[in-house]
């Protein structure tokens, strides 16, 4: 069996702020091989950003982690890296832009604006590898090509204003790959993208995803962009995962009502004058929430007095590989 290249173990994350004490991620585990995508799904404030970013320690002077949260990436052939017990700065320029790299929604967040995307490319190569200049440069050049940029050596001395939104995009995946980082965390990297471009672009990171064995961890609230991506996904809610599986098993036959519900709010292509049927309720305020299971008092299916209301649900196994936050009992299997 291939060892995990990211073990997430109880991830608990608090903000303290002038409010109180926020919990936006709470006892969240999962696991990650190196060649497998894992889609994490789920509506604005789920906690998705801030999962990703406690994995690199991106997160604010204000956080606080869990006692027994442990987060442990294993790259292949390498010692592994206790990313929480991570403590000096350097040490942690092992994790960021090195064993991982992250690309976000926004690209021109990436980029610095008054310096060459080739300048970047080939600063960052030579902040964690040994390549020589001329080396970093032709890689970069060479990365710029593969992710189907056309005049790739042209680009490498543009800025990033001077490229167009799907060219910019292609960039920073080049960049962010081009140091063969062992797990890419891709955050809503498609969204700001139109369809036929953030195809390509999703089809660009299985290529590579494939070609360099390395691992993605894929954020969206697109559940239809996940099912086209990732071989895994773990769907959030207020900072708890409610259910996680094989994709096709999650899409076919959800267990939780709250991926029921994400499934029904999507519109369907076969039937366009089906109406969209959004999950009921607000998302409740990190500062107020619910006991028992997060979703309970906007899960239509549960009966006034519930259990859900008092107690949380372990993740309980519905089907190979595939569990959801329910109480034993609660589980239907398949007749
Ligand atoms: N530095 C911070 N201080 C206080 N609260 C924070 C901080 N960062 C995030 N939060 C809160 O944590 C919760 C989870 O946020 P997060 O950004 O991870 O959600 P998300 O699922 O990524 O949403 P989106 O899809 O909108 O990016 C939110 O309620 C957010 O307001």
């Amino acid at each position: 069996m291939t060892a995990p290249l990211l073990s997430v173990r109880d991830l608990t994350v608090r903000f303290r702020t002038d409010e109180g004490l926020i919990t936006a991620v709470e006892n969240v585990s999962f696991e990650l091989k190196p060649g497998e995508v894992l889609g994490l799904v789920g509506e604005s404030g789920s906690g998705k950003s801030v999962t990703a970013k406690a994995l690199m320690r991106l997160n604010p002077r204000n956080t606080r982690y869990g006692e027994d949260s442990a987060i442990r990436l294993t790259p292949p052939g390498e010692d592994p890296i206790d990313v929480l017990a991570l403590k000096r700065e350097k040490e942690m320029k092992r994790v960021r832009g090195g064993a991982i790299s992250m690309i976000f929604q926004e690209p021109m967040a990436s980029f610095a604006p008054a310096i060459t995307i080739g300048d970047q490319m080939v600063e960052q190569l030579r902040i964690h590898t040994s390549l020589t200049r001329a080396q970093a440069r032709e890689l970069s050049i060479e990365m710029l090509a593969r992710t189907g940029i056309p005049q790739a050596a042209r680009r490498f001395d543009q800025y990033a204003f001077e490229l167009s939104g799907g060219m910019r995009q292609r960039a920073m995946i080049a960049m962010a790959l081009s140091t063969k980082p062992r797990l890419l965390i891709a955050d809503e990297p498609t969204t700001a993208l139109d369809v036929t471009i953030q195809a390509q672009v999703i089809d660009l990171m299985k290529d590579l995803v494939r070609e360099f064995g390395m691992g993605i961890l894929f954020i969206t609230h697109d559940l239809g962009v996940i099912a086209q991506t990732a071989d895994r996904v773990a769907v959030m809610y207020l900072g708890r995962i409610l259910e996680a599986g094989p994709v096709r098993s999650v899409i076919r036959t959800p267990a939780h009502a709250y991926t029921r519900g994400l499934i029904n709010a999507l519109p369907k292509l076969t039937d366009l004058d089906a109406p969209l049927t959004p999950i009921q309720g607000d998302i409740p305020s990190p500062l107020e929430r619910p006991a028992g299971c997060v979703f309970h008092p906007r899960n239509p299916e549960l009966a006034p007095g519930s259990r859900y209301e008092r107690e949380v649900p372990p993740l309980t196994e519905v089907g190979p590989n595939h569990f959801a936050a329910l109480f034993p009992e609660d589980v239907r299997r398949p007749s």
